[in-house]
């Protein structure tokens, strides 16, 4: 078997598949003690552990030593590449890219013609075009919904509110509805920005992956929800690295 690990900023995400099929999935806080604890009685039969990652040195190297700890079977990182398949990054930096970006677009490009847009909702919002050809045409990097709340309560003096999931945009009439509609409203109008950006660069699908991807789709975001997408991009990538 082999295990999939996505590791984002604010969440670890997993899978564990044999031949080919899926036997497990699950997530865990980054700072979970024992994330893979569900899979314990497992992990002498996972033969390859393969990880996409954005998270600091420091953690990956933890993240490392909790894996080593786990399981005895190598572990292979995966990053942004150059090129893949016909996937062209728009980078010239390619190292600088979040691997997740990179992992969420191959897995969008494989699984059907035509260009695209994926959109990533986790700790950060990631949004990327490629066009039918393949060319990644860019994308943008935008604060998640928890570093944006997070950001009003602590820079903000006088900004109080409940945390609700209201998914109201009317004008707010308290500081609570002000920042909860005023987040509908942001992602209402993003939704609607891509929409726009798609029609006219001709791009017929849009992915929507992390954790607040419902939210997003509730808030007006037209696409499809694929919740292990840089998952299903990573087990792509190392499948074919296993087989070169
Ligand atoms: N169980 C959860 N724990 C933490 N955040 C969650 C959870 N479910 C949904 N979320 C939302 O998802 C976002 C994190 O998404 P996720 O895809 O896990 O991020 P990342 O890939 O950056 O680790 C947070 O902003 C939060 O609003
Ligand atoms: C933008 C991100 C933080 C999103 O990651 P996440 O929200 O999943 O933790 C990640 O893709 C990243 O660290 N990118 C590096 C910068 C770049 O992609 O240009
Ligand atoms: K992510």
């Amino acid at each position: 078997m082999k295990l999939l690990v996505d590791a984002g900023n604010t969440r670890l995400k997993w899978l564990l598949v044999g031949d080919g099929r899926l036997v497990g999935s699950g997530s865990a806080t980054l700072d979970a003690d024992d994330p893979f604890c569900d899979i314990r009685c497992q992990s002498a039969d996972i033969k390859r552990i393969a990880i996409s990652t954005v998270i600091s040195e420091e953690r990956r190297r933890h993240l490392q030593m909790q894996l080593e700890a786990f399981c005895c079977a190598p572990i292979v990182f995966h990053w942004a590449e150059p090129r893949r398949g016909g996937l062209v990054n728009a980078y010239t930096e390619t190292d600088r890219m979040g691997a997740d970006r990179w992992h969420a677009m191959y897995a969008a490009w494989q699984a059907d013609v035509g260009g695209f847009a994926v959109v990533d909702a986790g700790s950060a919002i990631t949004i990327d075009y490629v066009a039918d050809s393949g060319g990644h045409l860019g994308g943008y990097i935008l604060p998640g919904k928890q570093m944006m709340l997070r950001s009003l309560r602590q820079d903000a003096a006088r900004i109080g509110f409940e945390v609700s999931d209201v998914q109201a945009a009317e004008p707010g009439a308290s500081t609570t509805e002000c920042v909860q509609h005023g987040l509908v409203w942001l992602w209402a109008s993003m939704a609607a920005r891509i929409e726009a950006d798609c029609s006219r660069l001709g791009l017929g699908r849009v992915l929507v992956t992390g954790g607040d991807a419902e939210g997003l789709i509730e808030a007006g975001l037209s696409a499809h929800h694929e919740p292990s997408l840089v998952l299903k991009g990573l087990a792509a990538v190392d499948g074919e690295s296993e087989r070169e």
